[in-house]
């Protein structure tokens, strides 16, 4: 495994087919049928319980669908997911990079150097040898984002991984999910949060209910969604 460099293949196109979800009988997610390709940033939104994380999840491999199916058009690239709150290791911030690179079989001489960069990418050079799970919300979410850097990933899941931070420590996720588009990753991020998907989202998917209603450009979606909840949605008025 080599640093992390700009992605210059073309990203295969994940292509979901009339993917559905159902637990104990009951549906969560109605058959779904969604493509995202190119190197997009595509914020998946909608009200509490909508199914957002469950898509995520679907389309990460995470879960398995109960009808449809999920799959690559091409070779499956590298895939990294950040979750609302990382699971870290008990060792420093340093040693939680260094143990990805073991993992992936970065031969140990190059490790530290590796880790280091990272760490510097994401602002986290000053907390090297702090242990990550003392670190605030915030940088640990940095931290996770630098583990899934190391790996180069031509894509990146982030499920509501700003949610419990304050305004810097989310401006500063952003810039780090900023960056990961900027060397060549596709973003698939959930959130509720209006103002950021505005910041970040070239396209918009909205579920409500466990269906999926919309799939737009977000210039689309958020000045003339098609519907009705959409248009709620987006007037800040509360639906379940
Ligand atoms: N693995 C699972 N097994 C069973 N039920 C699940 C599973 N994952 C999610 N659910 C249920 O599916 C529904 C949608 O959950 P999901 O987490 O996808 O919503 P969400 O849109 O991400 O909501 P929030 O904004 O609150 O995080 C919820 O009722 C949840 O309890």
């Amino acid at each position: 495994m080599n640093a992390p460099t700009s992605i210059l293949a073309p990203i295969a196109d994940l292509r979901l087919e009339n993917v559905s979800f159902q637990h104990r009988g009951q549906s969560l997610l109605a058959p779904t049928s969604l493509t995202l390709s190119g190197c997009r940033r595509t914020i998946i939104m909608g009200p509490n319980g909508a199914g957002k994380s469950l898509l995520m999840r679907l389309a990460h491999g995470l879960l398995t669908p109960t009808s449809g199916r999920v799959r690559w058009q091409g070779s499956e690239p590298v895939q990294a997911m950040v979750f609302q709150r990382p699971v870290l290791l008990r060792r420093s911030a340093l040693d939680n990079l260094t143990y990805v690179l073991a993992i992936h079989k970065v031969p140990r001489a190059r490790r530290k150097a590796q880790a280091m960069l990272a760490l510097d990418t994401f602002g986290l050079t000053a907390l090297a040898h702090r242990p990550a799970r003392v670190l605030s919300g915030g940088e640990q979410q940095r931290l996770a984002l630098a583990r899934a850097w190391l790996l180069n990933p031509a894509v990146l899941f982030l499920d509501e991984a700003t949610s419990s931070l304050d305004p810097a420590a989310i401006k500063a996720v952003e810039d780090a999910v900023m960056t990961f588009h900027a060397s060549g990753t596709r973003i698939v991020m959930t959130t509720h949060d209006l103002h950021q998907a505005k910041r970040l989202a070239d396209d918009v998917v909205f579920l409500h209910n466990g269906q999926l209603l919309e799939h737009s450009p977000a210039d689309t979606f958020f000045s003339a969604p098609c519907s009705s909840q959409g248009r709620a949605f987006i007037q800040g008025e509360l639906i379940w």
